[in-house]
């Protein structure tokens, strides 16, 4: 029944009643979205079983012929910390050949920027957080000394003509501290953006973000870093992630006059993933379902639905699991309907 109602709304999908419920209901969106894809590194590195390096740089190769002009291919963290991706100078390595995406990597400090660079890493990530806590927990310091050390990833990346991505981390809540004010992201966003970041994302660590608190958080971060530098990082723990990217990409003008409009998406291929540090935190918002929901707005991607169901498919054999994303679920109860997305 499901599935009839599905398929009857998107055969009646005109390209003129996208537009019509895209004017009426949801104000302007941009026509491109960059999905930024994190399953490798997001996605892995809370797996409890580590997942072998041949098997990663064959996802990353199933989701760069996707079309994903970014996946985000692994971490240079501390391998006693995060010990599924150990093999990040290995997959690095072993996708240098790979031609048509960018594979930004993260850096908590100069050794790991060091050994990206050596591994052949030409885009890299920092991360910081938004709470006092989840930053002890997630990088063994305070978020000062986290910027401090960011600082110095930042120059040396400058030096070397790295772009260097922000990642800030709780931007509504905090799986200790509970709700984070817009004025803590405000503060970190301020930072990273001074060291030189050319993208910010938002992370909702933890997936408890409703539009209710994306919002204030959003008009507050746009008063200081410009749209096109800001993406979103949503987590779906509790169901929320694709209201939050819908009202993070319609332009509207707010009471404060600050229009949002984000271009730039995060997700991970079947919804992998979840911080090693954040505990209950299910996995990112799946990027077949993000990029189903852009499909059905009528923004353009790039991206080719098929081929990250079947990246998504690959990748939850190895782990053995039924996929994650709400699209692949869908699909597996009426397979005929895969021709029709
Ligand atoms: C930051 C540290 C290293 C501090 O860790 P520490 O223990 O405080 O640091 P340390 O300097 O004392 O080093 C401890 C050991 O790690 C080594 N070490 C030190 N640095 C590195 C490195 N780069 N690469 C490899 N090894 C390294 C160092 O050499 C030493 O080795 P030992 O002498 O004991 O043999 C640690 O806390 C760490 O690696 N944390 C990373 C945690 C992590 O990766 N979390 C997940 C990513 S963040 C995330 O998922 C959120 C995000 C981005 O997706 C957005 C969102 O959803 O919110």
């Amino acid at each position: 029944m499901l599935y009839m109602s599905l398929r009857n709304f998107s055969s009646q999908s005109s390209a003129t009643s996208v537009t019509d419920v895209k004017t009426k209901f949801l104000g302007s969106i941009p026509k491109f979205v960059k999905v930024v894809e994190v399953g490798p590194r997001d996605g892995l590195q809370n797996e409890k079983a580590i997942v072998p390096t041949a098997v990663k740089v064959d996802l990353i190769k199933m989701l760069v012929s996707s079309g994903l002009s970014v996946v985000e291919a692994t971490s240079f963290v501390s391998p006693k910390w995060v010990p599924q991706l150990a093999d990040a100078k290995d997959v690095l390595e072993a996708i240098q050949s790979v031609e048509g995406a960018k594979f930004p990597v993260l850096t908590p400090n100069l050794k790991g920027f060091a050994a990206a660079v050596a591994a052949g890493a030409k885009e890299v990530a920092i991360f910081a957080a938004a709470s006092e806590s989840f930053s002890m927990s997630n990088l063994n310091c305070s978020i000062k000394d986290s910027l401090n050390r960011y600082h110095d990833v930042a120059c040396a990346a400058r030096n070397s003509s790295i772009p260097v991505r922000g990642y800030i981390s709780c931007v509504v809540g905090c799986p200790v501290e509970g709700a984070v004010s817009p004025s803590q992201v405000v503060y970190v966003a301020k930072a990273l953006l001074a060291m030189g970041c050319t993208e910010i994302s938002l992370g909702d660590t933890i997936g408890v973000g409703t539009p209710g608190t994306v919002v204030p958080m959003l008009e507050a971060v746009l008063e200081v870093v410009p749209v096109e530098k800001l993406a979103v990082h949503f987590h779906d723990t509790y169901g929320q992630a694709l209201s939050n990217i819908l009202v993070s990409l319609q332009i509207f003008w707010s009471c404060k006059n600050y229009m949002m409009g984000i271009r730039t998406v995060d997700s991970a291929v079947s919804g992998l993933g979840g911080c090693p540090y954040a505990k209950g935190a299910s996995g990112n918002v799946a990027t077949e379902d993000v990029v189903y929901m852009l499909n059905g707005l009528g923004v353009k991607t790039n991206v080719d639905l098929q081929k990250v169901i079947l990246a998504g498919d690959f990748i939850c054999k190895h782990l053995g699991r039924s996929p994650g994303s709400k699209v692949a679920k869908a699909l597996s109860r009426v397979p005929e309907n895969a021709s029709k997305l």
